[in-house]
C-alpha cells in the first residue's frame, strides 16, 4: 500500500515541463518531504497528487488505484495550505467540522472526531472563537485539526508553516512531527526549508528546475548526496565547493591553495570537491603564506564562522569555535580534512556509494 508517482509530467499551456518525468514510491505511514527552491515545481506536483492540477504525462496511483481521473474528494486525502483555507465566518469547531459533515451523516461521530482533533491539537478551549479572533500558530492549528479529524489515510501539506515566526515554526515542526507518528499517517510534504525536511523527513524528495535531483533518508541526501545542487541545499552554511586536481597517488591540490591527501585514488585527473565548513582548519599566517584573506567573522554564540577569500580566488566558509579571535583582513592558513565530497566537472557526484539515490539531472 503506498502512493507511487509513475513518469509523472506537466506542462502547462504555455512554456515548458515544470514537472518532468518524476517516479517515485511514497510508502503507507511515512513522512515524504518534497524540497525544493522557489519554483521548481513542488506545490505542482502535490496538487497533482490531489487532484487540483491535471496531469499532463505519467500516471500516480494511490493505493493500488489509478487516481488520474478521480476528483479530489474521491482520492481519500486531505490538504493542508500554508493559507489555512479556514472559512470566516465559522467558529473553530465548525471548520474543523465541516468536510466531515458532509461526507458522515452520523452526528455522534462527528461531534467525537472533532472535540478529539481539538484536544489533540491543544484548541479545545478556543472551539468557539472565529479564526479572526487567532493567532497565526492557532489558527494554523485549525488547519492540522481538520487533517486529523478526517479520516484520510493521506495527508497533504503545502509550506504550512511559511507564515509563522521561527519560534512558533520549530514548535509546530515538532506537533506536525508528533501527530503523524501517533496517528500513523501518510503525510506528503512540500517546502523549501531544508531544515524542516531534515528534521521531519523519513524520505526527502529533491527537485530542482522540474526534476528530481535525489530521494533518500535525510542521512543519505546529508552524507552521499547525487550532485552538488543536493550537497550544497543542505548545510548552514552551505559546503565549500572548490576545484581539484589530482597531483600523484591521492595527493590532490585544491583550488592551487593547498593540498589534501584522499583515502582513496581516483581516476579523473581534474574534479571537484565538497568539503563541509566544519571539516576545515585555519591559523593565522604571515604574508608569505597565506593562502587566503579573512572577509568577515559571523558570531553565532557557540561558534563563529570565518568567511574567506583563497588567494586563487574562490570564497568560503569554516565553523570555528568562539574562542578564537581571528578578525577581517587577516591573513590566514586553511586546509581541510580529507573527509570531502567528489563530483566530476558536470557536478555529479563521483563516488558510487549512493543507495537509494536516484539521479537523473
Ligand atoms: N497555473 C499555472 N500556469 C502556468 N504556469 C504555472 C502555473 N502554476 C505554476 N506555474 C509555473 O510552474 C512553475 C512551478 O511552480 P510551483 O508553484 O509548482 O513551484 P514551487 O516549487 O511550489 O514554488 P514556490 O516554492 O515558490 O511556491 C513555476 O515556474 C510557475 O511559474
Amino acid at each position: 500500500m503506498s502512493t507511487i508517482l509513475k513518469n509523472v509530467s506537466k506542462q502547462y499551456d504555455e512554456g515548458g515541463k515544470v514537472i518532468d518525468n518524476i517516479s517515485a514510491e511514497i510508502k503507507t505511514g511515512e513522512f515524504f518531504v518534497i524540497v525544493g527552491p522557489s519554483g521548481c515545481g513542488k506545490s505542482t506536483l502535490l496538487r497533482m497528487i490531489a487532484g487540483l492540477t491535471e496531469i499532463s504525462d505519467g500516471t500516480i496511483k494511490i493505493e493500488d488505484r489509478v487516481v488520474n481521473d478521480l476528483p479530489p474528494k474521491d482520492r481519500n486525502l486531505t490538504m493542508v495550505f500554508q493559507s489555512y483555507a479556514l472559512f470566516p465566518f465559522l467558529s473553530v469547531w465548525d471548520n474543523v467540522a465541516f468536510g466531515l459533515k458532509a461526507r458522515k451523516n452520523d452526528a455522534a461521530e462527528v461531534n467525537q472526531r472533532v472535540d478529539d482533533a481539538l484536544r489533540m491539537v491543544n484548541l479545545d478551549e478556543f472551539r468557539d472563537r472565529k479564526p479572526r479572533e487567532l493567532s497565526g500558530g492557532q489558527r494554523q492549528r485549525v488547519a492540522l485539526a481538520r487533517a486529523v479529524a478526517s479520516d484520510a489515510k493521506i495527508c497533504l501539506m503545502d509550506e504550512p508553516l511559511s507564515n509563522l515566526d521561527a519560534q512558533l515554526r520549530i514548535k509546530m515542526r515538532q506537533e506536525i512531527y508528533a501527530l503523524q507518528r501517533k496517528l500513523g499517517l501518510t503525510l506528503i510534504y512540500v517546502t523549501h526549508d531544508q531544515v524542516e525536511a531534515m528534521t521531519m523527513a523519513d524520505h526527502i524528495m529533491v527537485l530542482n528546475e522540474s526534476k528530481i535531483q535525489q530521494v533518500g533518508t535525510p542521512e543519505e541526501i546529508y552524507n552521499n548526496p547525487a550532485n552538488e545542487f543536493v550537497a550544497s541545499f543542505f548545510g548552514v552554511p552551505p559546503i565549500n565547493i572548490l576545484p581539484a586536481k589530482k597531483l600523484s597517488g591521492n595527493t590532490v591540490q585544491v583550488n592551487n591553495d593547498f593540498e589534501i591527501e584522499l583515502d582513496q585514488e581516483i581516476a579523473q585527473s581534474d574534479f571537484r570537491i565538497g568539503v563541509r565548513p566544519n571539516e576545515m582548519t585555519v591559523a593565522k599566517s604571515d604574508e608569505l603564506h597565506a593562502n587566503a584573506t579573512i572577509k568577515a567573522v559571523e558570531f553565532l554564540g557557540d561558534e563563529k564562522i570565518v568567511h574567506a577569500k583563497l588567494s586563487h580566488g574562490g570564497n568560503i566558509s569554516i565553523i570555528v569555535s568562539s574562542e578564537t579571535d581571528f578578525e577581517p583582513y587577516e591573513n590566514i592558513e586553511v586546509s581541510s580534512s580529507n573527509n570531502v565530497l567528489l563530483f566530476d566537472l558536470n557536478g555529479k557526484s563521483i563516488e558510487a556509494k549512493k543507495t537509494e539515490a536516484v539521479a537523473n539531472a
